[in-house]
């Protein structure tokens, strides 16, 4: 959003709500790159490059180097456009305690078989307990590596990566390949999450929670915190001591051959629990999966051809495979869908009490800080937008959460 006198606000957020204007001022944060006298917050001159327009009619893009070395001790690196930086800043103005001291951390990073290091429980967690929070070191805006040709690109990331506290949290990570002629590309393609850094996607470095493996039955998820460019990672089940802590890749509830489809970017044969199981026992879950896909389908379907008591069966039957499959990310969605029927059914009581176990559950998962009075009055609100007049007729209307049919759930949600 250009702003008059060449200020730059973030894209998200209207300005009066802007961290910068402070009491309403109308100052937003500026956009600072090479040619600006003063490149505060950042600890060094951004260092620049403009692309070269491909074609007639394509914009020159710029991209900069932005590094506060001391963010959270081991310093935070963009690379990314002026504008981007400049909706960032407010990242910097949040307190972040030295990752190495505080609590007794319930996890510790060693190395396991055949997945080079990895993370275990040092002692019992329990369900949705918050594992870890860490925050990003590096994060890269996501056309940088195609419209900047690799040498000067590779210049720009090593000038990011040594220009923070701790270079090795970053040059230190896994490398799973060396298909790229640079180590900082190979981590990135090792390690990165997709992340939205001033309304703009970017690949980001976790240091901490990038030693956490993949399984495809994961005990744990991600969180993503916007406001701090952190990721928090909970435990979905009980974790027992000296059990590696996994997080999944990809959507969670795929069957066998998606996975390793969905998994193949990033260049390794998953050897997790599941994936290493017999035969018989992947072919078992890989049913149970389909089994559960298909009446996450059916039910969808069921409630848009305004057969809500068939989707409510439907519905309850996913609810009771879930367990099987360990898929507890599909859990609040499940509920919120029988709050759905309920609200066309015109049991308005029942419907709100599944909406309001569907926002319990995602309280208790750390997506919600609390379920407050708003929260079940936006779900209404949709729930009667999405019904329209149906809601008389018991017809249902638009679509159920998730839709079903669709595999499983991310695992990365933004908090
Ligand atoms: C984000 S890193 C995880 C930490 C990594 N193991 C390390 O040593 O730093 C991802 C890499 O770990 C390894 N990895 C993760 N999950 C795995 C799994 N289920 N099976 C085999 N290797 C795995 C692969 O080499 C993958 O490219």
């Amino acid at each position: 959003t250009v702003i008059p006198g060449k200020q730059w606000c973030a894209v998200s957020v209207p300005a009066i709500f802007q961290p910068y204007t402070g009491s309403g001022s109308g100052i937003c944060p500026p956009a600072v790159d090479d040619q600006s006298a003063d490149w505060s917050p950042w600890a060094h001159k951004p260092y620049c490059v403009t692309t070269a327009p491909r074609r007639a009619g394509d914009q020159a893009k710029k991209f900069c180097a932005y590094t506060n070395s001391r963010h959270g001790s081991r310093g935070l690196s963009l690379v990314t456009t002026p504008e981007a930086a400049a909706d960032s800043t407010v990242i910097l103005d949040e307190y972040m305690p030295p990752y190495d001291v505080g609590e007794e951390k319930p996890f510790k990073v060693v190395e396991v078989p055949n997945k080079g290091l990895g993370v275990v429980a040092t002692r019992h967690i329990s369900r949705y307990e918050e594992i870890m929070v860490d925050y990003a070191s590096l994060a890269v805006e996501i056309t940088f590596a195609s419209l900047v040709p690799a040498k000067t690109g590779y210049r720009v990331l090593h000038l990011a990566v040594d220009q923070l506290a701790d270079p090795e949290s970053i040059l230190g990570l896994g490398k799973s390949n060396d298909l790229a002629a640079d180590e900082i590309e190979n981590v990135l393609r090792t390690n990165a999450f997709h992340t939205i850094l001033g309304g703009m996607p970017h690949m980001a470095l976790y240091p901490v929670v990038s030693r956490i493996n993949h399984a495809c039955k994961p005990n744990a998820y991600t969180r993503f915190i916007p406001r701090t460019l952190s990721v928090s990672v909970g435990a979905s089940r009980d974790i027992k001591p000296g059990e590696e802590i996994t997080i999944s890749y990809v959507t969670v509830g795929q069957t066998t051959a998606e996975r390793h489809k969905a998994l193949k970017h990033w260049g390794f044969e998953c050897q997790c629990d599941l994936c290493t199981s017999s035969e018989q026992e992947i072919a078992a879950s890989d049913a149970r999966r389909r089994e559960i896909d298909d009446l996450r389908g059916q039910a969808a379907a069921a409630y848009q051809e305004g057969k809500p008591y068939q989707a409510l069966r439907l519905t309850r039957q996913v609810l009771g495979l879930i367990p099987s499959e360990e898929l507890f990310p599909l859990y609040s969605e499940q509920y919120e869908n029988i709050a759905r029927i309920y609200w066309i059914l015109g049991d308005w009581e029942t419907g709100l009490k599944y909406a309001r176990q569907s926002l319990d559950v995602l309280r208790e998962q750390g997506y919600l800080e609390d379920v407050r009075p708003e929260h079940l009055e936006v779900m209404v609100t949709n729930f009667r937008q999405s019904v329209g007049t149906a809601g008389r007729s018991g017809k249902g209307k638009g679509k159920m959460a998730g839709g079903g049919g669709g595999g499983g759930s991310s695992s990365q949600k933004a908090v």
